[in-house]
């Protein structure tokens, strides 16, 4: 399964990370790939989309890389199972909410709740990140 991640500080890619741990853990093997190194093309074969991207802007996609991707996948994901992750700051996680509402009107089927932490993921979020990895490998 590939993890799609984008990061600026390394919060959003050791959410990754962990997620990936999980899914190994899931008994599914795991690949982190970072955004700009992949395309929608290539996630034919994949059964679930995983994403991760911290907010940027004012509860927004960083525009370079992540927001032309999830642009990308309008017209492309119709029934395609998406697991939404990523780290924010000050802002709950709106961007997340507003990014899976974006991916349902797509045709995505979002996986479990999406999950989001408050800057670099500890402790208790690590568990979480973990645990979302072993539910995305049961998809
Ligand atoms: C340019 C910029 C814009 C940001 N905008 C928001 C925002 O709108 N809402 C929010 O909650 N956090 C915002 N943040 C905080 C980051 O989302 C937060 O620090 C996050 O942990 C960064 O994840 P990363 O290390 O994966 O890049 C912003 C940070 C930067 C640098």
């Amino acid at each position: 399964m590939k993890v799609i991640y984008w990061s600026q500080t390394g919060n959003t890619q050791k959410m990754a990370e962990l997620i990936a741990k999980g899914i190994e853990e899931g008994g599914k093997k795991a690949e982190l790939v970072e955004l700009g190194n992949i395309s929608v093309n290539d996630l034919n074969d994949e059964k679930v989309i995983i994403l991760g991207s911290p907010a940027s802007g004012t509860e927004e996609l960083e525009e370079t890389q992540v927001e032309p991707f999830v642009q990308s996948l309008e017209g492309k994901i119709q029934g395609k199972k998406v697991a939404l992750f990523g780290s924010w700051g000050w802002g709950e996680g709106e961007y997340l909410t507003n990014l899976e509402e974006r991916i349902k009107s797509y045709g995505g089927e979002i996986v479990g709740e999406s999950l989001s932490v408050m800057e670099s993921p500890e402790g208790e979020d690590e568990a979480k990140c973990v645990e979302f990895g072993k539910l995305i490998a049961q998809q």
